[in-house]
């Protein structure tokens, strides 16, 4: 705890004399992100150098769950940490693998940004039937299926991929009457405006859908600053000052959650933590079936939802709450896979 008189930061130019090499893949959005840790380390008085990696998931045009999916985008960016071609990757946390890379540690968890999804093209209530909707998210198909059903709407949602630009454009071409993205992203792009409660993106209408509708993937809206364990203990430090408690037990139990699910990322699961000022944690959870279908009516299965809650004690240490996040992660996973047999893999 910090005395409320003291005038200078604790952590002031504790990166005085470090440089920092920062990796990240070289999509715009990356990049922003990148840069974002940048200037976090920067304030701290480090120097900084980006250096860019295209990695599988860039440049194969293929989908993803055709690819291998998890994982393609972090391989390439955590290779950077092994060949010391880079002191620290930025990922997007909802990217990156559950499974720990041998050899590294997330040292560095920021605070999350805006963890909705956000429909971009047409608000929420001008949906019609026979629109196209591109996602190619089945978390988002399942549960867009729902909505859509209980509207007595039938929609095609479209399986579309691309960096976020050019599902934006998607839409600016006619090609698609919406696409479904992540707040997160589009506002770490600029691309989102709140104008008297209207939202536009790049000029588009657009609506951010509520967590209590769609549930955002695990570690949506959050990233994840990788080292090397023999890192520098001087940049671990650094890392330190850059974590957010807060964030990374919400997403500590939402990563666990998904791993007792055996649910990759591109698992039609939806998850999501909250920690209150107290630390209290509040888990939602929601499982849908994998359709093959474009149709909203046929993905429209009935899901399957969890709640759960973790309070805290007193004078309980970091690491017991990230323990206590894990547990809450697991034990909701236990519950979810009770209720939602089919989930469970075959044995
Ligand atoms: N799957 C791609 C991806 N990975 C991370 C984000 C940005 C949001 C985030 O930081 O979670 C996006 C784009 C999107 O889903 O719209």
């Amino acid at each position: 705890m910090s005395t409320p008189r003291e005038t200078t930061d604790p952590t002031a130019g504790i990166g005085t004399g470090l440089h920092v090499r920062v990796g990240a893949r070289r999509s715009a959005l990356a990049r922003t992100q990148a840069e974002w840790i940048a200037a976090r380390l920067q304030e701290l008085g480090a120097t900084t150098e980006m250096v860019g990696v295209v990695t599988t998931g860039d440049t194969d045009r293929r989908h993803l769950t055709e690819i291998g999916g998890t994982g393609i985008f972090a391989t390439a960016v955590r290779d950077q940490l092994r060949t010391r071609d880079a002191d620290v990757a930025v990922h997007s946390l909802k990217d990156l693998p559950v499974d720990p890379a041998p050899g590294l540690v997330i040292a560095a968890i920021p605070a999350r940004e805006d963890p909705r999804d956000v429909l971009v093209g047409l608000p929420l209530d001008a949906l019609a039937s026979g629109m196209r909707i591109g996602t190619g998210s089945p978390r988002r198909v399942v549960q867009l299926a729902n909505l859509l059903a209980a509207r007595g709407l039938q929609v095609e949602l479209v399986p579309i991929r691309g960096n976020v630009g050019t599902r934006v454009d998607m839409v600016r071409t006619g090609e698609l009457d919406a696409v479904v993205l992540a707040a997160a992203g589009l506002r770490r792009l600029g691309m989102l405006a709140e104008n008297d409660g209207r939202t536009t993106v790049e000029g588009l209408p657009a609506e951010p859908i509520g967590v209590d509708r769609v549930l955002p993937a695990a570690g949506q809206a959050a990233l994840a600053v990788e080292v090397s364990e023999q890192a520098d203990p001087r940049l671990l430090a650094l890392m330190a000052a850059i974590d957010h408690l807060p964030t990374r037990l919400e997403v500590t139990a939402e990563r666990r959650f998904l791993n007792t699910m055996e649910a990759g990322c591109l698992a039609p699961v939806g998850v999501h933590v909250t920690a209150d000022e107290q630390l209290n944690l509040t888990l939602r959870a929601v499982a849908g079936q994998m359709i093959a279908s474009t149709s909203s009516r046929d993905a429209a299965t009935p899901l399957t939802s969890v709640e759960g809650s973790a309070p805290t004690s007193d004078g309980e240490s970091p690491e017991a709450a990230v323990a206590r996040a894990a547990q809450l992660g697991d034990r909701s996973a236990r519950d979810m896979l009770l209720r939602h047999p089919a989930e469970r893999p075959e044995t």
